[in-house]
């Protein structure tokens, strides 16, 4: 999409939004043809050539009324601005947004955090910069055209001399183009490189600490703010140069025009109020053409923030971003977050509800079946390759395999938190084409190596917005073995637990997300590596409560513990993104040297 289109489509967004502010604005820049008039009429009348017969005080009363007037006009203007721009912004933000979430969660933002932040802050801010100049720059054209035809009439060739330095600026900022767009792009590129990096020291304080690696990384910080600033100073001082260049050339038509009118003032044909017009438009024109640069600078930074904004839909075209949609994310859309941000299956109870009526009987599992699923990293390569294996209903299936095998690629494809490349996933036989949007509760539920808590009540951080239904909450609570832990906790399920959770310890928190896991009564249950921070005891009780409460619940867990290889009905051995064997753990224990390493070397971590 070229940057005129997407100006354009932004503009039709809300069409009469845009011509409602571009009359307001065209009103307001033509509004000072009248008062030139009035003062040209002021000072021929003190030389006895007006041919109005308002006296002196009437036209300084006319000023005042129109100077009053414009007021008024300026702050309807505002108004009117105000409401095109934030719509804009807000829809910008919006799709953007909406687009992110409906990403597989694993790959939902191409760049950190910060960096993202910086997209949707600084480049949206353009955007809506350059579509709200494009207003004043029609107003002040029309109000170039009027006071052109008015100034021609009174001396072409006077005329002639104010106009010429527009075509100087045009020239000018068109030949400083290129250049513009090469330091703007690297001085927004070095501000996404320093929020970025802010982010991710606030996120890393105490692996920093712990690594004595302060140095190293204020060090790194420094150079990529020498590296801003120097970026910043050109994309600058090309821009003040650019701002001199548009405001000289009037000013230089400005001394052609007072020699001018001085020669001819001396001839008798020119009068005082011909000459205090050209002034007093000249102001306005100066405006005009030093406004026209704005414009053509401020449309080719556009140019960079649509290329920006493009990179983060990865690959999804450009007119997502300014897609007419209502300015609130429908609850499709929100709903998909809740489940993508925490990387854990989770949904809005009332949904919730219906959907699981809605499931009746034909879309309880009892089978599912994965065949020939495989996804590379586009930078590794790594990943899976031909997975197959199948689920029955009530089964307790688990993904082992040495470091980087491929066991959380494996079950985030299947989740669809990675999009699949090839394979299919069949849910009782039948296929399975969006596995983002059907591996929700009451379907499935999910929990992450690193379980993502928030800053907010242990209660909330469970539910996350689900209503409490009777007991739920403590039965979640009793089979992931929290119940002595929150009477522990000092204000027990009403405990604000810290950015992160922070103030919970590693098994508290994976407990916390098995628990948030189990409030939502899911068909299948898939765990990954929960009990890395559980011992032996805790993660046996947890496995049993749970069987107790759902004996039919089926469940996928990738883990390399004795306590849940003893327990499979069946594991899957990876090695290298590929099923290495397959079997019960007796079985495997003759068949594959992989999984005797895997379940002797457990053993030595235990005793
Ligand atoms: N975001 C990523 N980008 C590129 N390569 C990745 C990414 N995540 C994982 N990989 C690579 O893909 C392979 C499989 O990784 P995966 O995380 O699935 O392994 P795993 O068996 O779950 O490992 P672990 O036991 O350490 O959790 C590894 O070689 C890893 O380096």
């Amino acid at each position: 999409m070229s940057t005129f289109q997407y100006l354009w489509r932004l503009i039709m967004y809300r069409p009469l939004r845009y011509f409602v502010n571009a009359l307001a604005w065209t009103v307001i820049y033509l509004a000072p043809i009248l008062p030139g008039l009035i003062t040209k009429q002021f000072f021929d009348s003190l030389t006895g050539n007006s041919s109005l017969g308002y006296g002196v005080w009437g036209l300084i009363a006319l000023l005042i009324a129109a100077a009053l007037g414009r007021i008024c006009l300026i702050i309807i203007g505002f108004i009117t601005d105000v409401h095109f721009r934030f719509r804009m912004g807000m829809l910008l933000r919006r799709n953007l947004l909406e687009h992110v979430l409906k990403q597989p969660g694993a790959q939902a933002i191409p760049v950190s955090p910060g960096e993202a932040i910086s997209h949707f802050r600084d480049d949206v801010d353009q955007s809506e910069e350059a579509a709200s100049w494009s207003v004043d720059v029609f107003g002040l054209t029309c109000f170039a055209i009027v006071s052109g035809f008015i100034l021609i009439r009174i001396d072409a060739q006077m005329t002639l001399l104010v106009f010429l330095p527009i075509v100087l600026v045009i020239t000018a900022a068109q030949l400083a183009t290129v250049r513009l767009q090469k330091y703007r792009a690297a001085s927004r590129e070095a501000t996404s490189r320093v929020t970025g990096e802010i982010s991710e020291m606030f996120g890393n304080v105490q692996a920093i600490q712990v690594a004595g690696a302060e140095k190293r990384v204020i060090d790194r910080f420094r150079s990529f703010g020498d590296d801003r600033r120097k970026a910043m100073l050109k994309d600058r001082l090309m821009t003040e140069l650019l701002d001199s260049v548009f405001s000289n050339s009037v000013n230089l038509g400005t001394g052609l025009i007072l020699l001018l009118a001085g020669t001819k003032m001396r001839a008798g044909a020119f009068t005082v109020g011909d000459f205090a017009l050209f002034v007093y438009y000249l102001t306005f024109v100066t405006q005009f053409i030093t406004n026209v640069g704005k414009f053509i600078t401020y449309f080719k930074q556009m140019s960079v923030s649509l290329e920006r904004l493009t990179f983060l839909l990865q690959g999804a075209s450009a007119k997502v971003l300014t897609m007419v949609n209502s300015l609130h994310l429908t609850q499709k859309a929100s709903k998909r977050s809740v489940g993508e941000q925490n990387e854990s299956v989770a949904q809005k109870s009332g949904a919730e509800q219906t959907e699981r009526a809605t499931i009746g009987s034909e879309a309880a599992l009892r089978r599912l079946d994965v065949n020939g699923l495989s996804y590379a990293y586009a930078d590794s390569g790594r990943g899976i390759s031909n997975i197959h294996f199948s689920l029955q209903r009530g089964s307790f299936t688990v993904v082992t395999g040495t470091i980087g095998s491929g066991k959380t690629t494996l079950v985030r494809s299947l989740l669809g938190l990675l999009p699949k490349e090839e394979g299919t996933i069949a849910w009782n036989g039948v296929p399975v084409e969006d596995p983002g949007t059907f591996f929700t509760p009451p379907r499935s539920a999910y929990t992450a190596q690193v379980p993502r808590l928030y800053s907010d009540t242990l209660r909330n951080n469970i539910l996350l917005g689900q209503a409490e239904q009777s007991d739920s909450l403590q039965q979640a609570l009793h089979a992931a073995v929290l119940e002595y832990d929150v009477a522990q906790l000092p204000g027990g399920l009403d405990t604000v637990i810290g950015p992160r959770g922070v103030k919970l310890s590693g098994g508290q928190a994976q407990r916390t997300a098995a628990a948030r896991m189990l409030v939502r009564d899911a068909e299948l249950y898939v765990f990954d590596d929960l009990s890395s921070a559980l011992d032996v005891e805790t993660e046996q009780k947890l496995w049993e409560r749970m069987f107790q409460r759902r004996s039919d619940a089926t469940c996928l867990v990738v883990s390399h513990r004795k306590t849940a290889l003893t327990r499979a009905d069946h594991i899957i051995v990876m090695k290298d993104g590929r099923i290495e064997a397959e079997g019960t753990s007796e079985e495997l224990l003759q068949q594959s040297a992989t999984f005797r390493e895997l379940w002797y070397g457990d053993e030595r971590q235990s005793e």
